[in-house]
């Protein structure tokens, strides 16, 4: 549905109608961005209390700068539904992160506004900070480049990284840093205490007044202003401020706190900071939801709510087909807290998506116990492994696409220590509608090929509350991983009694003849969907549950391809090195000939839609498995390679 634009916005199709307006009528066009978003993202869904907090920010950016010449790079991008409303996408935003839409983060395919493609935290200062040394280095010393992070995404290593270099190359980097406490979840850790401390410090507020009185005067300077604020830098701020302010230690010029919901004001200081050249930290202080008070009020529930009605705020249930089971998250969540009751060595781990993975069941069951690490997914495997080292047993919860962060902590001090650290990855297989960034696709193959892991998956609820179960029973000599997908499951009893599993062992889910299906984790259940219908036609095949990609159910498969001659491997997972990859391995390895179809995500990169329409667009689905069964039938292939 295409909603109408206030009078204001919808004369703004590019920043250059927006650069028309006088500096009074910004306050008007903020109003009118704020309320469009509301609008859109109440029937279309997506991230919504981001966007609303920077609204402000935005206009101001794009009033102040010359962008597309200037770059502005959006860190994580959640937030970037004003900058694309007001960057030519206004037409198209009702198409936003829907299938064949535009997607829901900044993308250098979409526009020439979006300098940077993102969606994971904390890329935006390393990003920028390369386009200002490219900058310096071609000889462009008038073009400006602005990273806009959140209080959350800098508390992870990368942004740390760049603001290391950042301090010391001499390029034209502004840093704005939108601290509004709130990470998806409330805001962890000693950065975020800092922040808060320097937000409310009377001194920092007294220099941040000098600071703007200084700021105000740089433009009637001229030519020397460079000159002049380092000379003010050095009589005002005095050693003290400089040495206590973690950005100054750093070589950054920082300035701030201001209000980055005054656009007045704000597009004042981004004016007088055009005119500094060298790094330089802009500290805005926002409140996220703003402007739509139950969104204020809870910010974790309104960070991503769904279609919501609103006017009264009610938040709609999912459109997908009826969920029969729990979501799956939820599981992962209540069977921790179970058997951390039973197991007191257990531990929970979580680099800042509590609520996402549900870790917070256990943060608030047993605060002791359950950690958030902060955007941090480098050290919170690294963490673990300290932790088992040291006799716990930590269970650390990453979703499948953050995990890539951090695969050589895996590799490194995991796998090679042999420490038994149980990995949950959550939003296994494709995501849905976050698209490409978020999609967890590589993880079967990206841990399969690593010694001495366990890497499983279950094929629903009761399976994972079992694997969960069977890796925390004793040290299985190294890590063991459990991936599973973004939503429900299938069954509506679930909280069964635990039983082990014996580890590399399948099942069968049901014999039959002439094609042997062979199924990883969740997925599944689409090859049992497939069934029925294949069953009421006649066909016959058997399915295998595989469970283990790694150790493979060897027997199993000894058991399988002296049976069947025709082979269909599925998985909600990369071709390349997954399950399927595994299987035809073992075939050739012990001189099997079969015709195998592999079915999985291809070697190209998968953009948003629902979690059906992609199994569909890959041809994983009930219905290309159905198709592919018959297609094998019919062929009566014995040998060689399909698919
Ligand atoms: C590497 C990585 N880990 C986790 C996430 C999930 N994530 C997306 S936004 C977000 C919170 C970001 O907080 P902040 O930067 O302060 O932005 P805000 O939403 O407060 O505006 C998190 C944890 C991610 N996108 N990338
Ligand atoms: C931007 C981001 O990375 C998160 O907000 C992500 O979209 C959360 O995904 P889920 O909704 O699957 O928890
Ligand atoms: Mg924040």
């Amino acid at each position: 549905m295409e909603e109408k634009a206030g009078k204001l916005l919808s004369q703004i199709n590019l920043p250059s109608d927006l650069k028309q307006f006088k500096e009074e009528d910004l306050v008007e066009v903020c109003k009118e961005l704020r309320q469009y978003i509301i609008d859109m993202v109440s029937v279309n869904g997506g991230h919504f209390a981001s966007s609303l907090g920077v609204v402000e920010l935005t206009v101001a950016l794009h009033y102040v700068m010359n962008t597309p010449y200037d770059r502005l790079v959006w860190d994580v991008g959640h937030q970037a539904y004003g900058h694309k409303i007001l960057t030519g996408r206004r037409d198209v935003f009702h198409t936003n992160r829907i299938y064949k839409g535009i997607s829901g983060f900044p993308k250098r395919s979409e526009s020439e506004y979006d300098t940077f493609g993102v969606g994971h935290s904390s890329t935006s200062i390393s990003a920028a900070l390369g386009m200002a040394v490219a900058s310096h280095l071609k000889g462009e010393t008038n073009r400006q480049h602005v990273a806009i992070i959140g209080d959350g995404s800098m508390t992870a290593g990368m942004a740390f990284e760049a603001l290391n270099h950042g301090g010391i190359a001499k390029s034209n980097l502004l840093v704005i840093l939108n601290d509004n406490c709130m990470s998806i979840d409330p805001n962890v850790g000693a950065l975020k205490d800092y922040l808060t401390n320097i937000t409310t410090s009377k001194t920092y507020n007294k220099f941040r007044d000098d600071v703007s009185a200084v700021l105000s005067k740089i433009s009637e300077l001229g030519p020397n202003a460079h000159q002049i604020v380092k000379t003010i830098e050095k009589t005002i701020k005095g050693s003290l401020l400089n040495k206590s302010n973690f950005f100054e230690a750093l070589n950054f010029r920082y300035f701030g706190p201001i209000d980055g919901h005054d656009i007045n004001h704000l597009t004042k200081v981004l004016k007088d900071l055009r005119d500094i050249p060298g790094p330089k930290l802009l500290h805005c202080v926002t409140v996220k939801g703003k402007g739509y008070t139950l969104a204020e009020k809870d910010q974790t529930k309104w960070h991503s709510p769904g279609l919501f009605n609103k006017i009264t705020g009610e938040i709609k249930k999912s459109s997908q087909s009826i969920p029969q089971g729990p979501k799956y998250q939820d599981v992962f969540g209540n069977t921790i807290v179970e058997l951390a009751e039973k197991n007191e060595k257990i531990l929970g781990i979580t680099p800042a998506m509590p609520s996402g993975c549900s870790l917070n069941i256990m943060m608030k069951a047993m605060p002791d116990r359950a950690f958030d690490v902060g955007i941090a997914e480098q050290h919170a495997v690294t963490f673990s492994a300290g932790l088992a080292a040291e006799g716990y047993v930590p269970f650390c919860n990453i979703y499948s696409s953050f995990m890539q962060r951090a695969y050589d902590q895996v590799i490194h001090d995991v796998a090679l220590q042999k420490l038994p650290v149980i990995f949950c990855l959550d939003r296994a297989g494709v995501a849905g509608a976050d698209g490409a960034t978020h999609h967890g696709a590589y993880d079967l193959a990206y841990f399969r090929c690593i010694p001495n892991m366990i890497v499983s998956a279950p094929m629903n609820e009761e399976e994972l509350r079992n694997l969960m179960y069977t890796a925390q029973l004793k040290d299985h000599g190294g890590p063991f991983s459990i991936r599973y997908p973004r939503g429900n499951g299938v069954m509506p009893d679930w909280k069964r009694p635990f039983k082990e599993i014996e580890i590399g062992k399948g099942r069968t889910v049901s014999e039959g003849e002439d094609v042997a299906i062979l199924s990883i984790g969740t997925i599944g259940n689409e090859v049992s969907k497939a069934l029925t219908v294949l069953n009421e036609e006649g066909y016959h095949p058997a399915h295998y549950d595989l469970r283990f990609v790694k150790p493979l159910d060897e027997a199993l498969l000894h058991q399988v391809f002296s049976k069947f001659k025709n082979v269909i491997t599925v998985e909600d997972g990369c071709l390349q090195g997954g399950a399927g990859s595994a299987v035809l391995e073992f075939m050739i390895d012990n001189n099997y000939q079969a015709a195998i179809k592999r079915l999985g995500i291809p070697d190209a990169i998968i953009e948003h839609g629902e979690q059906a329409e992609l199994w569909a667009e890959c041809g994983y689905d009930a219905k290309a498995i159905e198709m592919a069964v018959k297609e094998m039938s019919v062929a009566k292939i014995t040998k060689g390679l399909v698919g």
